[in-house]
């Protein structure tokens, strides 16, 4: 417990898109933190790359020395808004070890080393909190944790990445051109230092593993999730999903298997617009998820953006103080089950097939029969002359359910068939 009456002092560490407006909040709102608090909250010093003049920031609170910095004895609460793994992950061991509770919004941090954290906070009683780390402002890290901890979750399905939801809902509304896109989400400062993480799913896969560990009270890593990104994603998938009723989003799953493993993936999915998450737009988030006893849960607001996220930061800030002031440390994450991963290929999911075949008579019948071969039933088809060719047609088939190793079986036995010309596209289709 902090001594009667004393300030809980806080380091920043990262003061970019989201640690600037930490720093920011802290001064601003300085008194209505207090009373919620019932101590000041004193920011003490703020690490970064380089010593400069930062709007709204003293400059004598900056230093490039973060490890000098977690190591000051008068730290009692570490904020980690820079990223990265390394020096990171050692800072914030160095900061749990000694005592100091900690808050951050590092999503690959915790993907990969999380378990070792959590441990390390465990030991020392003190906080570990990461509310911004998935979903941005949006409250899903403490519902899942402690609202829903009596419940039993089935699933959860999530736009979790601000960056690659604004650009495909770009690509639909205005045609835009995805690097265009990319370079808006990059200046509106949605996207990741690289914004690889964001376009190739790996962003959102880190919160996919975040995400399942929570709901299934297991660990889960970021090598477990079954990673696709948007790169590959083009305008003719648009047209495909428009034309059926869906759009495209990137969305990360994580459902209970048949046989009780988890399935955690990140896949760009035609949702119908009928579906909740088909009317998030922007670099809007939302998280949907079942359980036994609450039914379906929709959490839905802003994802990414340094305002937004520190909204999330201050919330775990003023927590965590708190808990000091009383000389507490907050529940921790139970991770008593064991489920395993679900194999890639006994993941089941409705599929979108999109391809070329010679407009002839019995070659729907021969697309039809090679994949009652395998067990892959057809739920919707449709099939247009391609334009300008009167030899060739475009098929757009959605099937029922399906595991995707019988998917995948059902489009190697038609790309090597002369019916079908070049690739087939594939997409996952959300619903049953
Ligand atoms: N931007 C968002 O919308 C958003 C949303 C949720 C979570 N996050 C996460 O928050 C974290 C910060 O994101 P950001 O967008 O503010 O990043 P940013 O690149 O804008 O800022 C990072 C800051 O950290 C500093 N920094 C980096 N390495 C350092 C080091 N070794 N020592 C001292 N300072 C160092 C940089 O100088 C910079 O001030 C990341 O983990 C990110 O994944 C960002
Ligand atoms: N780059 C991330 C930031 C929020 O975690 C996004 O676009 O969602
Ligand atoms: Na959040």
């Amino acid at each position: 417990m902090s001594s009667p009456g004393a300030p809980v002092r806080v380091a920043l560490l990262g003061c970019g898109t989201v640690g600037s407006q930490v720093a920011r909040i802290l001064v601003e709102q300085a008194a209505d933190l207090r009373a919620r608090v019932g101590r000041p909250l004193d920011l003490v010093g703020i690490a970064t790359r380089t010593v400069r003049e930062r709007p709204g920031v003293d400059p004598a609170l900056l230093t490039t020395d973060a490890a000098a910095l977690v190591a000051r004895p008068d730290v009692d609460l570490v904020v980690e808004l820079m990223g990265g793994i390394h020096p990171t992950l050692e800072l914030l061991t160095d900061a749990l070890a000694a005592g100091k509770s900690v808050v951050t919004a590092n999503k690959a941090l915790l993907a990969q080393h999380g378990g070792e954290l959590f441990e390390a906070a465990e030991r020392a009683g003190v906080d570990i909190y990461y509310e911004a780390a998935v979903a941005g402002a949006i409250p899903i890290i403490r519902p899942l944790r402690e609202s829903l901890v009596g419940d039993a979750v089935t699933a959860v399905t999530g736009i979790v990445n601000g960056t690659t939801n604004y650009i495909l809902d770009q690509m639909h509304t205005t045609g835009a051109e995805y690097a265009d896109a990319l370079a808006d989400a990059q200046a509106l400062g949605y996207a990741e230092a690289d914004p690889t993480a964001d376009v190739e799913g790996h962003d959102a896969a880190a919160k996919a593993a975040i995400l399942a560990s929570l709901a299934f009270h297991t660990r889960v890593h970021l090598d477990d999730v079954d990673c696709e990104g948007i790169a590959e994603v083009g305008a003719a998938d648009i047209e495909a999903a428009e034309q059926i009723g869906c759009v495209v989003k990137l969305l990360a799953r994580c459902t209970l298997s048949a046989d009780g493993t988890i399935a955690v993936g990140v896949h760009p999915t035609l949702v119908p617009a009928t579906h909740p998450l088909a009317g998030v737009r922007g670099a809007f988030n939302a998280v949907f998820v079942e359980s036994i006893n609450a039914g379906q849960l929709m959490f839905m607001g802003p994802g990414a953006g340094g305002s937004p996220t520190a909204s999330a930061v201050l919330g775990d800030v003023v927590t965590a103080a708190r808990n000091r002031v009383r000389g507490v440390a907050g529940p921790g994450e139970s991770a008593y089950s064991t489920p395993g991963i679900t194999d890639p290929g006994r993941v089941r999911s409705r599929h979108h097939l999109a391809l070329v075949v010679r407009d002839e008579p019995g070659v729907l019948a021969r697309v039809a029969a090679a994949m009652a071969h395998s067990g892959v039933s057809i739920q919707e088809v449709r099939q247009v002359p391609l334009p300008g060719d009167g030899a060739h047609a475009r098929l757009s088939i959605t099937t029922h359910v399906a595991s995707t190793a019988d998917l995948g079986a059902v489009v190697a036995e038609l790309e090597a068939s002369d019916d079908v010309s070049g690739r087939i596209r594939v997409l996952r289709v959300e619903g049953e």
